[in-house]
Parts: C-alpha cells; structure tokens; sequence
C-alpha cells in the first residue's frame, strides 16, 4: 500500500508483458498515438491513445471521453489480456469503459493530478506498468502536502480505488533504458478506468 493505494509489484511475468505489449501495438497500430495539447495550448510530454467503448482525449476544448480517436476512427476493443488483469485485482464483473494508453519517451513526464473525467468515483482505476521504469508520486485527496513515491517497474500493477480513487498522482520521470521489453526504450502505461457517463 502507498498511501491508500494497491501496489502489485511484479504481478505479470515476462510472457505476460510481452503478450500484452503485442496487444498494445495493435491498438496504437488501429488508434495512433497522438500527443495532446492541455487547455492551455501546451503540448503533453506523454504520447497517448485509447482502447474501449470510450477514449480519453485533450484538446484546447478541455479533457474528456469521447467515443473516437481524433482521426474520427473507432477505437479498437480493449485486449483479453487487459481486462484479465482488471477481472484479477479488483474481482469485478463490471468491465472498464476506457483503457488509456500512454507512451513516455526519455524526458516524458506526467505532472501531479487526478483522475477525474470519469462520472462516477466508485470504481476503482487500474494501472498497469510495461517498459523503463517509472518515478510514480502519490500524494493526497487535497492539492499539495506531503507526497511519496515508488519506482514502477515492468509488470507492476497498481489499483487507486476506495479512499484512494482521488488522490493526486503524477510520473516525475522515467529510467529510459532500464528494461529490455521496448526494443527502443520508452515506457507504457495502461489505465484501465470505468466512465459511466450517463447518455455518452
Ligand atoms: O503513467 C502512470 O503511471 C500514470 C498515468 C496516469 O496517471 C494517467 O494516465 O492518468
Ligand atoms: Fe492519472
């Protein structure tokens, strides 16, 4: 436990991530990796993309789920594979809406926020680890204060839900190069979250 939320750390094996990196090319191959722009104009640092009956895009309009990539094309299915792991930590037979995909590069950085797109706050979200590691920081339901951070590596699985579904979270920077599983380094996130968005 960090701070309310589950850590798995080494929950998938190597056949596992590698299977699931297979996966996750076909969707970035169906659904290409765009790198958003914020409200603000300024671009991510983080490439990102999704799978499921819902995306998760930013644009200058705001954050939000919508039901195609910005191309205009559907997103592909969210991978067997994927929704295994969701089924494994949380036992649920409600399956996630959205499994966002996100890309770091070297230098790639998320800054400290919360998930909070989503219409309904019971659910937990899902986060799984693939490639370089991660400096993951969690900090508290209000902005600011103390925070704590893990490294995340390859095959780790983390679950923000209950009291910790709302906590500030953020990836201060990667290790690029310390795993093997990204031929060319880099390393992938996979949020898995439930939207329940009402008529979307
Ligand atoms: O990359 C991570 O570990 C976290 C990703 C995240 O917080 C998000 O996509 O909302
Ligand atoms: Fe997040």
């Amino acid at each position: 436990m960090l701070r309310g939320v589950e850590v798995y750390s080494g929950l998938l094996d190597g056949a596992e991530q590698a299977a699931l990196l297979a996966e996750i090319r076909g969707v970035a191959a169906a659904a290409p990796m765009v790198h958003p722009v914020m409200r603000s104009g300024k671009q991510m640092s983080v490439r990102m993309t999704s799978a499921g009956r819902l995306g998760w895009v930013s644009d200058q309009g705001g954050y939000r789920y919508q039901r195609h990539h910005p191309s205009g094309v559907p997103w592909p299915p969210i991978p067997a594979p994927v929704l295994d792991i969701w089924h494994r930590v949380t036992g649920l037979a409600r399956m996630p809406d959205c499994c966002l995909v996100n890309f770091y590069s070297e230098g790639a950085r998320l800054g400290m926020h919360q998930d909070r797109d989503e219409g309904n706050f019971d659910w937990p979200v899902v986060s799984v680890s693939l490639g370089d590691e991660g400096l993951f920081r969690v900090g508290n339901i209000e902005r600011g204060g103390k925070t704590e951070s893990i490294w995340l590596r390859s095959g780790d699985v983390l679950v923000m839900g209950g009291a910790a579904r709302l906590v500030h979270h953020g990836v201060d920077r990667i290790r690029f190069g310390t795993s093997t599983l990204l031929p060319k380094g880099g390393r992938i996130n996979l949020t898995l979250r439930v939207v329940d968005q009402g008529s979307t």
